[in-house]
C-alpha cells in the first residue's frame, strides 16, 4: 500500500496522509504506556492466559491511541501556539478538527470494549478513567492551573493498574506501589521538561510551575520533594516481603541517582543543562526499574 490514500469529501478530492493520522496517537507516549500496563500485568504473576494478553494489550494501546488522539483534539489550537507542538497534524492542517474527533471517540470507545470484554469489567473501568482524566480533567485544566501536572501524574500512573486487573481481576499492594512509583516519577520528569519549554508554554498560555515562577526555584524544589516520595514508595516492596534485594538496589540506586539530579536541578542558577539531565535520567530510570521488578517477581516465585 502506498503512504498516502485518495478520499473524497464533497465534490473535491483530498489526499490523506496516514502518517498524520499516526501521529495524532502520540505513538511513543502510547507506546510507553501499553508498556507500563505490561509491567504490571506481568508483576501481578497471573495464570497466563494468551486470549486475555492480547486483547488487554491492543485494548490499552487502542485507548492510548484515542486519548491521545482526543487530546491533540481539544489542544489544537494552543499546539499551534508551541514550537514544540506546532508541526502536529491538526495545527499543521494534514487532518480536520471532525475527523480528528471521531477517530478519538471511535478509538475510546473500541479500546474500553476490548478491555472490558476482552479482560474484564475492572480493567475496562480503568481504561475508561484512565482516558477520561486525561482528556476531561487534566487537559482543561492545563490552561488554568499548574496543578494540572499533578493531576495529569494520575492518567499517566493508572496503565500499570489496567494490566494488574486483567491479570488478577482486583489491585493488590504492589499494583498500588506501581500506581505511586509512576505518579511521582513523572513530576520531576515533567518538571525539567517544563523548564526546558518554560518560554513555549508560556507563550501558549499554560501556567506551567516554571512559568508562574521562572526562576526555576519551585520547580526544583517539587521535583526533589517527588524524588524523595519516588525513592521512598520504589523500595516499599522490599518492607513488604514483595521483591528479593535484586529489585530493592537496582530502585535505590536510579531513586537516588534521580534524587541527586533534581537536587543540582534544583540548586542550579543556570538550570538548562541540569534540566536536560534529569530529563534523560527520568528516561532511564523507568526501564530499568520497571524491568528489573518484573525479572525480581519472576524470580521469586
Ligand atoms: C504529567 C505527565 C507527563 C507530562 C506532562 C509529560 C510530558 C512530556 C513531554 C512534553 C515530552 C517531550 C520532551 C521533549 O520533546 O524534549 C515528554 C517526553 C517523554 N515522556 Fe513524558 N510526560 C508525562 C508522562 C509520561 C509518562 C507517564 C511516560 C511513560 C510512561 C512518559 C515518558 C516519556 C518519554 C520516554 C519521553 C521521551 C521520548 C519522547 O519525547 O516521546 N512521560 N514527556
Ligand atoms: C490506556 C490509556 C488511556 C493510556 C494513556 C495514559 C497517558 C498517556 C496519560 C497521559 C500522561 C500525560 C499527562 C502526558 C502529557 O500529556 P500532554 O497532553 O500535556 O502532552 P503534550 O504537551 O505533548 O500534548
Amino acid at each position: 500500500m502506498t503512504p498516502a490514500a485518495t478520499l473524497s469529501e464533497s465534490s473535491e478530492s483530498k489526499t490523506i496522509p496516514w502518517s498524520a493520522y499516526y501521529e495524532l496517537t502520540k505513538p511513543r507516549l502510547s507506546l510507553l504506556s501499553v508498556v507500563t500496563a505490561l509491567v504490571g500485568y506481568l508483576a501481578a504473576l497471573p495464570e497466563r492466559d494468551v486470549g486475555t494478553l492480547f486483547f488487554f494489550l491492543t485494548g490499552t494501546a487502542i485507548c492510548a491511541a484515542g486519548a491521545a488522539t482526543l487530546n491533540q483534539y481539544i489542544e489544537r489550537r494552543t499546539d499551534a501556539l508551541m514550537k514544540r507542538t506546532k508541526t502536529r497534524p491538526l495545527p499543521a492542517g494534514l487532518v480536520s478538527p471532525s475527523n480528528a474527533l471521531w477517530l478519538g471517540v471511535a478509538l475510546s470507545v473500541i479500546g474500553v470494549a476490548f478491555l472490558t470484554f476482552g479482560a474484564n469489567y475492572l480493567a475496562g473501568a480503568l481504561g475508561l478513567g484512565t482516558i477520561l482524566t486525561y482528556i476531561a480533567i487534566y487537559t482543561p485544566l492545563k490552561l488554568k492551573t499548574r496543578w494540572a501536572t499533578e493531576v495529569g501524574a494520575i492518567p499517566g500512573a493508572l496503565p500499570p493498574l489496567i494490566g494488574w486487573a486483567a491479570a488478577e481481576g482486583t489491585i493488590s499492594p504492589l499494583g498500588w506501589i506501581l500506581f505511586g512509583v509512576l505518579s511521582f516519577w513523572q513530576i520531576p520528569h515533567f518538571m525539567a521538561i517544563a523548564w526546558t519549554f518554560r518560554k513555549d508554554y508560556g507563550s501558549a498560555g499554560f501556567p506551567m510551575l516554571t512559568v508562574v515562577d521562572p526562576s526555576g526555584r519551585k520547580a526544583g524544589i517539587w521535583a526533589t520533594i517527588n524524588a524523595v516520595a519516588l525513592l521512598v514508595v520504589s523500595v516499599l516492596p522490599i518492607f513488604l516481603g514483595l521483591c528479593t534485594w535484586f529489585y530493592a538496589s537496582v530502585a535505590t540506586l536510579f531513586g537516588v541517582w534521580m534524587l541527586l539530579r533534581s537536587i543540582a536541578f534544583a540548586a542550579a542558577s543556570d538550570k538548562d543543562g541540569v534540566a536536560r539531565k534529569l530529563f534523560f535520567n527520568s528516561i532511564l530510570y523507568l526501564p530499568a526499574v520497571l524491568f528489573t521488578l518484573v525479572i525480581d517477581r519472576w524470580m521469586l516465585f
